[in-house]
C-alpha cells in the first residue's frame, strides 16, 4: 500500500492577536491509496477547515499537506470535492452533461475526450439518460449523483466529500452510499469523507478519524473491519457494525479510547481492511487489463 494523503502537525487559526480562534490543532494523520476514510467529529469541532486546507483552499497556519508526496500549496489538479450542498455546486443553465464537462474544460484534452469520460462517470452514477436535463429538472439525489459524476470525470486521486448526503432523504442516502461504496471498488478510488452521522462513518470506510471539540483532534483513529460487501439492512443490524457506532458515540461524547482498540481485535480489523485493499487493488488491475 502507498500513502495517498499526508496531514502532517496541521493547525489553523482564523484571525490574529486576541481574537483569533484556533479551529483545527496539530492534526497528523495519514490515508493509504484506495481507502475510505471517514472523519466524524462535533458540530462546529473543524472539519470543514480541515477539510479546505486538505483541498488546498486554505493554507494552514502550521503543519503540512502532502498528495502523493507532493506538498499541497493550492488545489491540485488530482482532487475532487464533492459538497454537500448539490443545489449551488451545478450550474442551473448547463445541462448535466455539460456540468460533468465543466471542470475537464482546462484539462489538456480534446473536447472529444472530455465527452467520452463525462458520459462515463454518468454511466457510473447510473445517469445516462439524462445527460440531456438540466440540474433543476432532477431530484436532489440525482443532482448530487451528477456532483459525484463530475468529480470522478477528472479521475482524482484523492476525492473529499464534506457532509455529502446531508441534505438528501435517508432512502436516497442509503443509495448514495451504497454507490460511493461502489465506486471506491471499481475504481481503486481514495476518497475522504467528512460526515456528522455515526453510522453512515461506520457504514461507509474502511476507517473512522474520531475528532474533538473544538479546536479539533484526532481522539482516536479506529479500523472498520466489515466485510467489504455491506448491506444496509444486515451490515447495520450487525454484531460488529452495533459495537463500533457504539464505540464512535462514546468517543464524540467524550470518552476515552479503550484499550480494546489497541489490543489484537484492533490488529486484526486492520489486518482484514489490508487485505480487502490488496483485493480491491488485484480487481481494479485485473478489470483495467481486461478493458
Ligand atoms: N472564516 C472563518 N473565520 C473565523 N472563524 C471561522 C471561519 N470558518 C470557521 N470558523 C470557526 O472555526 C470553527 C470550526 O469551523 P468548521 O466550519 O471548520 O467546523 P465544522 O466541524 O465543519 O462545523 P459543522 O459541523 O457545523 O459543519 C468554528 O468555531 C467556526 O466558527
Amino acid at each position: 500500500m502507498s500513502t495517498m494523503l499526508e496531514v502532517s502537525g496541521l493547525s489553523h487559526r482564523y484571525g490574529a492577536g486576541a481574537k483569533a480562534h484556533t479551529a483545527v490543532n496539530d492534526l497528523s494523520f495519514t490515508v493509504e491509496a484506495g481507502q475510505l476514510a471517514s472523519i466524524v467529529g462535533p458540530s462546529g469541532c473543524g472539519k470543514s477547515t480541515l477539510l479546505r486546507c486538505v483541498a488546498g483552499l486554505t493554507p494552514p497556519t502550521e503543519g503540512t499537506v502532502s498528495l502523493h508526496g507532493d506538498r499541497v500549496s493550492g488545489v491540485p489538479d488530482d482532487l475532487a470535492v464533492v459538497f454537500q450542498d448539490y443545489s449551488r455546486s451545478l450550474f442551473p443553465w448547463l445541462s448535466v452533461q455539460k456540468n460533468v464537462e465543466f471542470p475537464l474544460r482546462w484539462r489538456p484534452i480534446s473536447r472529444a475526450e472530455r465527452r467520452k469520460r463525462a458520459a462515463e462517470a454518468l454511466e457510473h452514477v447510473g445517469l445516462s439518460a439524462v445527460g440531456g436535463k438540466y440540474p433543476w429538472q432532477l431530484s436532489g439525489g440525482m443532482q448530487q449523483r451528477v456532483s459525484i459524476a463530475r468529480a470522478l470525470a477528472s479521475r482524482p486521486s484523492l476525492l473529499l466529500m464534506d457532509e455529502p448526503f446531508a441534505s438528501v432523504d435517508a432512502q436516497t442516502r442509503f443509495e448514495l452510499e451504497d454507490l460511493t461504496r461502489r465506486v471506491q471498488r471499481e475504481e481503486g478510488s481514495t476518497i475522504l469523507v467528512v460526515t456528522h452521522d455515526i453510522d453512515e462513518s461506520v457504514y461507509l470506510s474502511d476507517r473512522v478519524l474520531v475528532l474533538s471539540k473544538s479546536p479539533a483532534s484526532i481522539v482516536a483513529d479506529l479500523p472498520v473491519g466489515l466485510p467489504a460487501e455491506r448491506d444496509q439492512i444486515t451490515t447495520r443490524e450487525s454484531a460488529e457494525f452495533v459495537t463500533l457506532r457504539g464505540e464512535v458515540a462514546r468517543l464524540l461524547h467524550g470518552g476515552t479510547p479503550t484499550s480494546a482498540q489497541s489490543s489484537a481485535a484492533a490488529t486484526a480489523a486492520s489486518d482484514a481492511a489490508e487485505w480487502e485493499l490488496a483485493e480491491r487493488a488485484k480487481n481494479v488491475t485485473g478489470s483495467k487489463t481486461a478493458s
